[in-house]
């Protein structure tokens, strides 16, 4: 058992702002520390009346410029060598909203270097079992999301959930034991890291997707990801069982302070209700001669039970925002994190018997009793003598008889059979004794008629009998291979269909390089989307209207230049990738090629000295040793070359997956900017349908203010255009301002006024000439006040720029 207080170390997130309110102070023997300095007029906006310093201390620091790697190798990598060892683990981050600690599990979802303590920890794991061949590892991983007090399983294998509640809902249940268990949660193999990051990424999609504007969940939840692992050397029946939890906590902001209302209120309660839980268990935990530990109030705490004063090694990250502003934040998250040091826990190697091998090796014990019982009460074996045994028994037989002592035995063993054959044996040289019979002499050669017929020669019924058995066995046998076949032909066409599928998704990873051909797959232009599990989801085509939309969005949104740099470095790698892989066969071909030179040097000299030319048998061959030379030095190229291709592969695998997910975050968002684009267009149109039955009279009334909702959802650059005009300014530009020319769209703004209505007539679709459907006729609408809309904001974005 081990004794551990939970480790607490402190992230400090990089800013841009020179903020002077902290330091920190490195000590290598007792850890470091971190002192904020607060002067009593901080000015933002409340005065400071309390201590002006505070000082707290951690295992250690990690200021603004730690990277990654060093997060992984100073906090997780010693928590995944426990896991690896049999004991429980787990990693919480802790901190305000924003202070990043989705970047710190997780990791940012734009560059490869950014991948968090999951993606990396999962990469040492799997190298780790692939090295140690001396054990069998099996991995299963859960993914649980906590909002609002219910727990949903992220990892849902209908995968893609629309909405958060429609994932499976977990439950807490609790045995006699006490031992926490959830059901609905499903636990899924995953035999490779790339499995195991599939299953990330698809947890984060699911996140991703579930996630509205109203209902930030990933800000406002509670997220673990577990990896369970179970180990067995070959042939022990002894399992090692452990755990590690990677959690990402909610946001641990006051509600006071942020100002929340209606539905974020209550969720920001639930929030700090289940924070605040936390708390209690963390001071009842802190608190000597406490019995009662309140983890049932909430489902976060029943769920970390064990990694909070329980068997497990628990580790803290308390991440910081060290912007004046958050200060206070920080204070109450170094407060927190100094109270969970307190915490003692006692992890346990947590080894089992494994219940199926032990099945099996009292199954064996049982039949072995039953054996030796059967002949202890005298059963027959079923086993039938062989001509051997027969044999020997006669040897034994003649033996016994031949031999003078009075006091020997004959040593059959525990065996009906022998004993039975032996007596027949006797029986009949008895008989060939009498004054009937023939001499003593062949007492040991008994005629074939006399020995049980059963034993050497069946008879002509059992032969038959045989027969039909070995003809049955052979229409058995023909029976099964025909069954054989059509499995083999089966499994033949799925891996075909396999391939197939795989081509379309790699044709899909190298269409990457053709941004033209991205661009209809990220809009569904081809009727389908990726999936992130690998699988490939059937989706709507879209109309040339939302399709064109599509790419007005796609290039405004934010994440545009990160999926266009991260095609680019997945292109980068691809070629460097092919080309690593022409330089492992090259080296693969070379090392065939001189094994077969050394081969035939070798044959040479020895056919030489068999043919009696002098050859320094001793003496090293020159040739020889170049040749294993060259070879070896081929095989250090082959192994290098192959190892990074390994870990390229591993990159372009990341890579890819951030662009599926970044593609279904792209969808996402432009649905609901398409969906609010349509409902402002018909507001717009009844307005205009309004004006224009009063034509002349009322076009340029004012309009009631638009919801600032309208342009949620926006792109950034076109929200921030946006938000300076409301759909009024909008229309009184088209109807007054300089002509707008969208892309092959003409819009005049000169006297008569422009009504909203005619948009649509003026529309010129790409398909103009083709007769629209009634969808499509609205989607070309609604494409023609996006251009309009958008060539507008872009101009008047331009001119803030300009007057700016
Ligand atoms: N160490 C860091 N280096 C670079 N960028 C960071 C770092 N930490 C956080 N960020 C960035 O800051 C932003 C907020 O971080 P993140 O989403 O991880 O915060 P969070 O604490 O998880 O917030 P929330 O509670 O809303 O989930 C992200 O854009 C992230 O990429």
């Amino acid at each position: 058992m081990v004794k551990q207080t939970i480790q607490i170390f402190a992230r400090v997130k990089p800013t841009k702002k020179s903020p002077s309110v902290y330091s920190v102070d490195e000590d290598e023997r007792a850890g470091s520390s971190l002192e904020f300095l607060v002067p009593r007029d901080l000015a933002d906006g409340f005065v400071n009346n309390k201590k002006e310093n505070y000082r707290f201390r951690f295992q250690k620091v990690f200021d603004q410029t730690a990277k990654q790697e060093e997060i992984f190798e100073h906090i997780a990598k010693p928590v995944a060598d426990s896991v690896l060892a049999g004991y429980n683990g787990t990693i919480f981050a802790y901190g305000q909203t924003g202070s990043g600690k989705t970047f710190t599990i997780t990791g940012g979802a734009e560059r490869y270097s950014d991948r968090g303590i999951i993606p990396r920890t999962l990469s040492y794991l799997y190298q780790h079992f692939n090295q140690d061949s001396g054990k069998i590892y099996t991995t299963q991983i859960s993914y649980l999301e906590i909002y609002n007090e219910v727990g949903y399983d992220l990892l849902d294998p209908r995968h893609e959930a629309p909405r958060l509640e429609d994932l499976p809902k977990v439950s807490i249940m609790e045995d006699n034991d006490q031992n926490i268990h959830l059901r609905n949660l499903s636990l899924q193999q995953s035999a490779s890291e790339e499995e195991a990051l599939n299953l990330l990424f698809l947890g984060d999609t699911n996140r991703i997707i579930a996630e509205t504007p109203m209902n930030q969940a990933s800000t406002r939840s509670h997220c673990i990801f577990t990896i369970h692992v179970c180990s067995r050397e070959p042939g022990s029946a002894t399992l090692r069982r452990s755990k590690l939890h990677l959690v990402d906590l909610a946001g641990s902001e006051r509600v006071a302070k942020s100002g929340m209302e209606g539905q974020l209120l209550t969720e920001a309660k639930y929030i700090n209700l289940s924070l605040h839980y936390l708390e209690q268990v963390i001071i009842a935990l802190s608190e000597k001669n406490r019995s009662h530990i309140p983890y049932r109030n909430s489902m976060m705490t029943s769920v970390l039970r064990d990694s909070l004063g329980g068997n497990c090694m628990t580790t803290m990250i308390a991440t910081l925002s060290v912007e004046k502003r958050n200060v206070d934040e920080s204070i109450a998250t170094c407060r927190f994190a100094q109270r969970v040091a307190l915490i003692k826990n006692e992890a346990q190697l947590n080894e089992e018997l494994d219940p199926a091998l032990m099945i099996n090796r009292l199954k064996k014990e049982v039949q072995s009793l039953r054996d030796e019982l059967a002949i202890l009460i005298g059963e027959q074996r079923e086993d039938q003598l062989t001509e051997d045994d027969i044999h020997k028994l006669e040897e034994q037989v003649k033996a016994f008889l031949d031999d003078p002592d009075p006091e020997v035995t004959l040593q059959l063993g525990p065996n009906m059979r022998k004993i039975h054959h032996c007596f027949s044996l006797l029986k009949v040289m008895v008989q060939d004794m009498l004054p009937s019979g023939g001499g003593a002499g062949d007492c040991c050669s008994p005629s074939p008629s006399v020995v049980p017929d059963h034993d050497i020669s069946p008879p002509s019924a059992e032969l038959k009998k045989l027969k039909d058995m070995l003809r049955q066995r052979d229409n058995e046998i023909s029976i099964l291979v025909s069954m054989l076949k059509k499995e083999k032909k089966k499994v033949q066409e799925y891996m075909t269909q396999l391939a197939q599928l795989s081509n379309g998704h790699l044709q899909s990873k190298s269409s990457v390089q053709s941004s033209s051909a991205v661009l209809t797959e990220e809009s569904g232009g081809k009727g389908e989307s990726s999936s992130p599990y690998g699988l490939r989801r059937q989706g709507p085509a879209l109309s040339m209207g939302r399709q064109e939309a599509f790419d007005i969005f796609r290039r405004d949104h934010e994440d545009n230049v990160t999926i266009d740099d991260n095609k680019a470095l997945l292109k980068q790698r691809f070629a460097e990738a092919k080309a690593l892989g022409e330089q492992v066969n090259g080296a693969r071909n070379r090392i065939n090629e001189l094994k077969k030179q050394l081969e035939q040097r070798r044959m040479q000299r020895a056919a030489h000295a068999v043919i009696g030319v002098p050859v320094a048998q001793e003496e090293p061959d020159p040739v020889e040793e170049r040749l294993c030379g060259q070879i070896e030095e081929e095989k250090k190229s082959y192994k290098n070359t192959f190892g990074r291709l390994k870990g390229l592969r591993t990159e372009i695998e990341h890579l890819q997956l951030l662009l599926d997910r970044a593609k279904v975050k792209l969808q996402r968002d432009f649905s609901e900017w398409w969906d609010q684009e349509e409902a402002q267009l018909q507001e717009l149109r009844s307005e205009g349908g309004a004006t224009g039955r009063s034509a002349g009279r009322s076009s340029q009334q004012p309009t009631a203010p638009r919801p600032t909702s309208a342009v949620r959802g926006l792109p950034a650059r076109t929200k921030a255009a946006s938000s300076a005009h409301s759909a009024q300014d909008f229309r009184s530009v088209m109807s007054s301002g300089p002509a707008v020319v969208g892309d092959g769209l003409e819009f005049r703004g000169s006297a008569p006024p422009l009504e909203l209505r005619d948009l649509s007539l003026s529309t010129t679709s790409p398909s103009s000439s083709i007769p629209l459907t009634g969808d499509q006729q609205t989607d070309a609408d609604i494409l023609a006040f996006i251009r309009a809309r958008h060539s507008l904001l872009s101009r008047t974005g331009q001119i803030q720029n300009e007057s700016f």
